[in-house]
């Protein structure tokens, strides 16, 4: 950013560039630890979804030997532990959506929207639509089995040309978290109804404490 041009020679200002820093720490840190907060939520909440997770991630565990680090490949094993990573951010989105500019006129729902007209378009709602998720409440980690959701319906990531460019990186982050907490632990929650707060992603208001029960060795 400090060294390249624009097509006319232009840098970005200084004001630009500290803009783009503080966005890119935000939209990279607190997404995934949003995430990685829902995740441990719902493992302590469904035993028999953190069983599959545990077994699936035991699995990858003994193959390695002592010290070694996970790969490319052991992330791509963790099909089951994605499809429920996927699941809680279809529940409990990071982003609540972002905006848009309509390119044309056009109807929605009987209401007219005049090109330029900018628009707001919300994961957390498109989420929940029971015309393209059977019952939307529910924490169902095969939504994301086979070809997973119709496109556009499935939007934690945005969609389009602008979608999140940190996603893969996310999916790294998310999984190997993942891995490391359920192969040491068990753990429940010890505030039962923690209430989630908005700020403006979704987190437990407390911070989500947890007691951790190690696996015996
Ligand atoms: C679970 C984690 C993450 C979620 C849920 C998430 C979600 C999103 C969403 C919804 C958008 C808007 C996309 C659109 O308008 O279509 C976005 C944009 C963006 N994200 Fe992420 N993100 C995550 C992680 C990351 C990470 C780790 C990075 C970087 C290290 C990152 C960098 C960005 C940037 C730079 C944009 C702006 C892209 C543009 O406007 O062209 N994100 N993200």
């Amino acid at each position: 950013m400090l060294v390249t041009s624009d097509e006319n020679g232009n840098f970005m200002k200084e004001a630009e560039i500290a803009d783009k820093i503080l966005s890119l720490l935000i939209g990279g840190h607190d997404t995934a630890s949003s995430v990685c907060a829902s995740v441990v939520m719902f493992l302590a909440e469904l035993p028999h979804v953190y069983q599959r997770v545990y077994e699936e991630q035991m699995e990858i565990a003994k193959s390695k030997a002592p010290g070694e680090l996970l790969n490319w490949d052991d992330i791509k094993k963790m099909k089951y532990s994605w499809n429920v990573a996927c699941e809680v951010m279809r529940l409990a989105p990071p982003l609540q959506g972002t905006f848009r500019e309509a390119m044309t006129d056009f109807m929605y729902n009987g209401f007219s929207i005049p090109k330029g007209c900018k628009l707001y378009w919300s994961a957390n709602s498109t989420h929940k639509n029971s015309e393209f998720f059977i019952e939307p409440h529910k924490f169902d980690p095969s939504t994301f089995e086979g070809s997973g959701p119709v496109p556009y319906t499935y939007v934690p990531f945005g969609g389009g040309p602008r979608m999140c460019p940190g996603k893969e990186y996310a999916r790294l982050e998310i999984l190997v978290f993942m891995h490391n907490l359920v192969k040491r632990f068990k753990w429940e929650k010890v505030i039962p109804n923690e209430k989630i707060v908005f700020d403006p992603m979704p987190n437990p208001q407390k911070g989500l404490p947890i007691r951790l029960f190690p696996h015996k060795a």
